[in-house]
């Protein structure tokens, strides 16, 4: 175990010595700031000094082959995997914060495998996280319509791409600052993929977002920037539609050329 390992578990430390200006008072400059991140997992050295920064709007794609990393990032950014480096939110550090802070502070997470809790109903899953807040509310409404007469069924009946929209709607209860969301698409069938998309692009619209997703035609879509890791550190960043655009680079970064047709 390393410093940063166990200051994350405890706390504070650390966080106001190094603040700074928060990027969200002036307007301008990165949500999340990301500097020589390094995760070991026993032997192996997963990510190796990875820098990147996530623009205050819009959709960020985290990209990457298999077994890169992506998902990894993202728990590192929470405190979910030991990590050494220097994470910035509205440019105060939180590397040192335990990850029920870094929660609360405004950093929501959408895992990959959904975890909605099968035995509990559609509302209880809601209002597990905001007492007050379920399919009533407007959010819900609005962009999860699926949901609402679907309240009292227990969620572990739902389909797929319902329990990824229940997955969803829970961590956008909350006033996010920036989300995190794990290949949300993973398993669903095309017309599944369109919603979740159409959501995310929405939600975009208030709250920027680092998106972990292999769907291409989607990042096309819905992406802004795109952030590209290869063996532990960043390859690559710029604008999703000119890497997408760009069938040699996609390949080469990717290990895949771009579907020319393709749900989003
Ligand atoms: N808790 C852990 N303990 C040991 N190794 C781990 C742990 N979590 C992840 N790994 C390893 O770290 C590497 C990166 O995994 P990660 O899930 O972050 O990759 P990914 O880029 O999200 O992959 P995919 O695209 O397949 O979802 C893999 O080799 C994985 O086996």
């Amino acid at each position: 175990m390393n410093d940063d390992d166990t200051t994350a578990a405890t706390g504070e430390a650390g966080d106001g010595a190094t603040a700074s200006v928060p990027a969200a008072a002036t307007g301008a400059g990165p949500v999340l700031t990301v500097a020589d991140l390094h995760v070991r997992f026993g032997g192996s050295h997963i990510l190796q000094g990875l820098d990147f920064e996530v623009p205050a709007t819009g959709v960020t794609a985290l990209l990457g082959r298999n077994g890169v990393g992506k998902t990894t990032t993202l728990k590192a950014i929470l405190g979910l995997a030991p990590r050494t480096g220097t994470i910035t939110l509205d440019g105060k550090t939180i590397q040192n914060r335990a990850t029920t802070k870094i929660v609360r502070d405004g950093v929501g997470y959408v895992p990959e495998d959904r975890e909605v809790f099968g035995g509990l109903t559609v509302e209880e899953n809601l209002r597990l996280v905001e007492p007050d807040l379920g399919t009533d509310t407007p959010i819900v409404q609005r962009l999860f319509p699926d949901l609402v007469p679907r309240r009292a069924q227990r969620a572990g009946t739902l389909s797929g791409g319902q329990q990824q929209m229940v997955s969803l709607a829970r961590v956008l209860l909350r006033d996010n600052r920036l989300l995190l969301v794990d290949e949300p698409t993973k398993g669903l069938a095309p017309k599944l993929v369109t919603e979740v998309a159409d959501v995310l692009a929405e939600v975009a619209r208030s709250t920027p977002i680092l998106l972990v997703e292999q769907n291409l035609p989607l990042v096309r879509r819905i992406a802004d920037t795109v952030v590209v890791i290869d063996a532990g550190r960043v390859v690559h960043t710029g604008s999703a539609a000119d890497l997408i655009a760009d069938q040699e680079l996609t390949r080469e970064l990717l290990g895949v050329a771009m579907r020319r047709e393709g749900a989003a």
